[in-house]
């Protein structure tokens, strides 16, 4: 089998998968609705947020954009955000981040609906993931969340193996790590002040590299055989390159993603599968 993930095309599959339920949640009365909040004219937001209506509006879901000016106040965007939590058609809201620096970014999450935060970053959905909590509604991250469909869909088993996560942020590096671990993964969460960070990729089955630095992670850091999930997403002269140095990691690697193509269209297909979830768990 072909070493490539291909995240463009899976996600393309889980795309057509959710039209369906889609179609069968319009029959029952209502499409799924997405409140995405567009602060200010940061560039690489504009496309992302582009990107997510897109998909939302080719798969049926009613999406609206919330575009307001950079100088909107702390206090009008909460007002925004309270306004959607009550708003019948709406079961999911993305506030695009960044955040302007005069606005504190989690006083904005935390007033997010928890039941409507598909980006999962509320700290009652970050909360139940840590606690392992399965049995509550929970909305997991995206990024995170596509990263385990790409290996489950590759067909690498989880369970028992090494699981290395090269990164600690809130929104990837540490919920990953609890996916992983609720898979029955062994986990190491590696970071700037890691010792010897080539003994622990070395003997990762399972590699994720979520560290914002181009080409850091080059092939003789990689296992024989390893799963290789490359997470970066770093624009180097007009070109996007992932974390890992792709070339020399593939050599190595069992199965390794692309970027572009791996993780990106993924991030977005589970944004549409949380809004699918939320539609369900608001009802009609
Ligand atoms: N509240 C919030 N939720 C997010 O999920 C969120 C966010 N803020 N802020 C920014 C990051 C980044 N992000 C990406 C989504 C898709 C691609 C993606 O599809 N990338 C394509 C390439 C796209 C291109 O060419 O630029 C790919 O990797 O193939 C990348 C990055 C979501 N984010």
């Amino acid at each position: 089998m072909d070493k490539v993930i291909d995240g463009k095309q899976i996600a393309k599959n889980i795309r057509e998968e959710l039209k369906s339920q889609i179609s069968d949640q319009k029959a029952e009365g209502r499409v799924p609705g997405l409140a995405v909040v567009l602060v200010g004219d940061n560039p690489a937001s504009e496309t992302y947020v582009g990107m997510k209506e897109k998909a939302a509006e080719e798969i049926g879901i009613h999406s609206e954009l919330h575009d307001v000016d950079s100088s909107i106040s702390q206090e009008e965007l909460l007002n925004l955000v309270d306004q959607l939590n009550n708003d019948n058609r709406i079961d999911g809201i993305l506030v695009q981040l960044p955040l302007p620096d005069h606005i504190d970014e989690l006083a904005v999450i935390e007033a997010i609906d928890p039941g409507k935060d598909v980006d999962g970053f509320h700290p009652i959905n970050t909360g139940r993931l840590f606690s392992g909590q399965k049995d509550l509604l929970r909305f997991d991250p995206c990024t995170p969340l596509g990263i385990i469909e790409l290996i489950e869909r590759k067909g690498v088993d989880i369970e028992g193996k090494n699981a290395v996560i090269v990164g600690r942020s809130n929104i990837v590096g540490k919920p990953v790590a609890h996916l992983l671990l609720e898979r029955n993964a062994t986990i190491t969460v590696c970071h700037s002040r890691t010792k010897d960070l080539k003994a622990e990729t070395l003997d990762a089955d399972i590699l994720v590299a979520a560290v914002g630095r181009p080409n850091f992670i080059t092939g003789e850091m990689v296992k024989e055989g390893a799963c290789v999930i490359d997470v970066g997403i770093n624009r180097v002269d007009g070109k996007l390159i992932g974390d890992v140095e792709y070339d020399s990691a593939y050599e190595r690697a069992g199965a390794i993603t692309p970027v572009p193509g791996g993780v990106g269209p993924m991030t977005i297909a589970m944004l549409m599968k949380n809004t699918v979830k939320a539609r369900e768990y608001h009802g009609v």
